[in-house]
């Protein structure tokens, strides 16, 4: 299926050309990058187009550098929290150390690193933004402003994610607000930062410069941050976040801005509460698809729209079997580490289609995304952490389950209580009734994210929790929660 041309050197220099590939993928995000590697292991000839850097968002202005800005006030609070080791850990916070350590994991915003990889796996680079012009057709405008078509024998792949969006409100401009990127990528810590939005970056944002020293308000409109969580998540992180120092106010919508001296604060208008004047403003509100500019038009697709996808990824409404979406863009879950699960399914999609073999999408077949739609793990990482998978209550009442939730003190369990003095968590199962197994959980607590994972087989896995109770948690390790929830559920 390879028919790679004899003078490769030639080939690269021809920027008017037109290539061959079995696979297109458009946008080295993580899923983009893991799709056009395995298709390409699967003998496909791939091709990947990128515009900006090699990893995307994740690794420059997402996961990476806000994990990064994360883990050193929660190793830090880690070791406040344990008799004996507090004396050790009076000090505080090195910022500079910090910054340095965020900038080192965003590989300094250079991409040569995955540039490499991507040679070494036989994955073909073509930089510049890419654009549909027809079917399994797509041209790359590079940067130097040439032309390049590259036509699909076997499918396109759009994993063009997505990008922070911003509401429209009198004095955003003149504000010059931070989204999610200056979040990420700032050199230095404002005196005064005001968050908007408390939704996960909103929450993990304003946890991070608040432990770099920031005075820091985060303004939620609605009444309890992380809105699509069990409500006890959202309580236990402002809870936290109120002790670290961060004014937490909710039910508080931002007007208007002003920030009339540019070299001065901005004033945010908060309706039927005082303004906040900040030093920056982070407006994490959000995002939107990325399919502008990406010639969706051409296939008879909405420019702006998120991608509906069947769950192989095919892009629906577009005919023939050639067109696929993973990642951000198809809004299915917009986690890097869905979109990497997406890809695998994809690719194996795409070859098994090209290859002529049975395409098994029946619910968790090889090539059906079943985990989108029923188990997807997700970790908030504040202090306390949230970490969930599946529905939550409410979702699953709403799905029309009969269901019922068992909540457990997490602090009460001896792993617990030696991890931190004082433990302060929460942990919710959420049990279908009918098939007695797990269809959603959810933990808080310092630490709570490394017990996710067992939760997320218990849901993919459908494992009957008549079976559950015969995964014995080690003594003393803080998932001996799940035997609580179970001897409570069990009664
Ligand atoms: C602050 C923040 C923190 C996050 N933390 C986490 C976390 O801890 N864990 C987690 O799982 N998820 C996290 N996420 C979400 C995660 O970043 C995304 O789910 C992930 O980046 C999606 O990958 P993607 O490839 O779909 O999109 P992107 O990462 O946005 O990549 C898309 C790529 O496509 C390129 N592109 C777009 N259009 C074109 C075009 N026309 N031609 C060529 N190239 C194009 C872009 O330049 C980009 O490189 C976080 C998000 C944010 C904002
Ligand atoms: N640790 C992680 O897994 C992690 C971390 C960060 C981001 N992410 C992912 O990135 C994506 C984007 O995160 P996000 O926090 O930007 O989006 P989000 O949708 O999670 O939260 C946005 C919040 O902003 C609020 N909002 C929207 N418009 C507003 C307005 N005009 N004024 C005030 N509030 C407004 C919404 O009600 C919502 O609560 C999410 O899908 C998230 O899962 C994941």
């Amino acid at each position: 299926m390879t028919d790679r041309p004899a003078d490769t050197d030639a080939y690269h220099a021809d920027a008017t050309d037109t290539g061959t590939f079995d696979v297109v993928v458009i946008g080295a995000g993580p899923p983009g990058e893991n799709l056009a590697e395995r298709t390409q292991a699967a003998g496909l000839r791939t091709v990947l187009v990128e515009r900006a850097l090699v990893g995307g968002e994740c690794s420059y202005w997402a996961c990476m550098p806000s994990k990064a800005l994360l883990r050193p006030p929660a190793a830090l609070a880690a070791a406040r929290a344990v008799p004996g080791a507090r004396a050790a850990a009076h000090g505080s916070l090195a910022v500079d150390e910090v910054l340095a350590s965020r900038n080192a994991f965003a590989s300094g915003w250079q991409d040569d690193g995955q540039v490499s990889w991507l040679a070494s796996v036989g994955v073909e680079l073509v930089r510049g933004q890419g654009r549909l012009t027809g079917p399994r057709t797509v041209v790359v405008t590079t940067p130097e402003g040439s032309e390049r078509r590259l036509v699909a024998r076997q499918a396109v792949a759009l994993c063009t994610g997505s990008r922070a969006t911003l509401p429209e409100l009198p004095g955003m401009a003149e504000a010059r607000p931070w989204s999610s990127r200056e979040a990420t990528s700032a050199g230095q810590v404002p005196d005064r930062l005001a968050v908007v939005g408390g939704g996960v970056v909103g929450v993990e944002m304003a946890a991070a410069w608040r432990a770099l020293g920031a005075r820091v308000t985060l303004l939620a409109r609605g009444p309890r941050l992380l809105p699509r969580w069990e409500p006890f998540a959202g309580e236990l992180v402002a809870e936290g976040l109120a002790r670290s120092g961060v004014e937490v106010r909710t039910g508080a919508s931002v007007s208007a801005l002003r920030r009339p001296d540019e070299a001065g604060p901005v004033v945010l208008d908060v309706s039927g509460g005082n303004a906040v004047i900040a030093d920056e403003v982070l407006f994490a509100t959000g995002r939107r698809a990325g399919t502008e500019n990406l010639g969706l038009d051409a296939v008879g697709l909405t420019p702006g729209d998120w991608l509906d996808t069947d769950e192989t990824l095919r892009v629906r409404g577009v005919p023939g079997d050639w067109l696929y979406a993973v990642g951000d863009v198809t809004h299915r879950a917009m986690l890097t580490h869905q979109g990497k699960y997406q890809a695998r399914i994809a690719a194996a999609a795409i070859a098994a289609r090209a290859g002529g073999a049975p395409v098994d999408d029946g619910p968790w077949g090889r090539h059906a995304a079943t985990a989108d739609q029923r188990a997807v793990p997700q970790v908030v990482f504040t202090d306390p952490e949230a970490a969930s998978v599946g529905s939550t209550l409410e979702q699953a009442e709403a799905a029309g389950l009969r269901v019922r939730a068992v909540d457990y003190d997490l602090g009460s369990v001896a792993g617990a209580l030696l991890y931190a003095e004082g433990y302060r968590g929460r942990a919710r199962i959420v049990v279908d009734l009918d098939r007695e197994v797990l269809v959603g959980a959810t933990f808080v607590g310092s630490g709570a994210g490394e017990l996710l994972h067992a939760a997320t087989v218990a849901v993919a896995g459908e494992v009957p929790i008549a079976r559950l109770w015969h995964a014995v948690p080690s003594f003393p390790t803080m998932s001996e929660i799940w035997l609580r929830l179970l001897e409570t559920y069990r009664g």
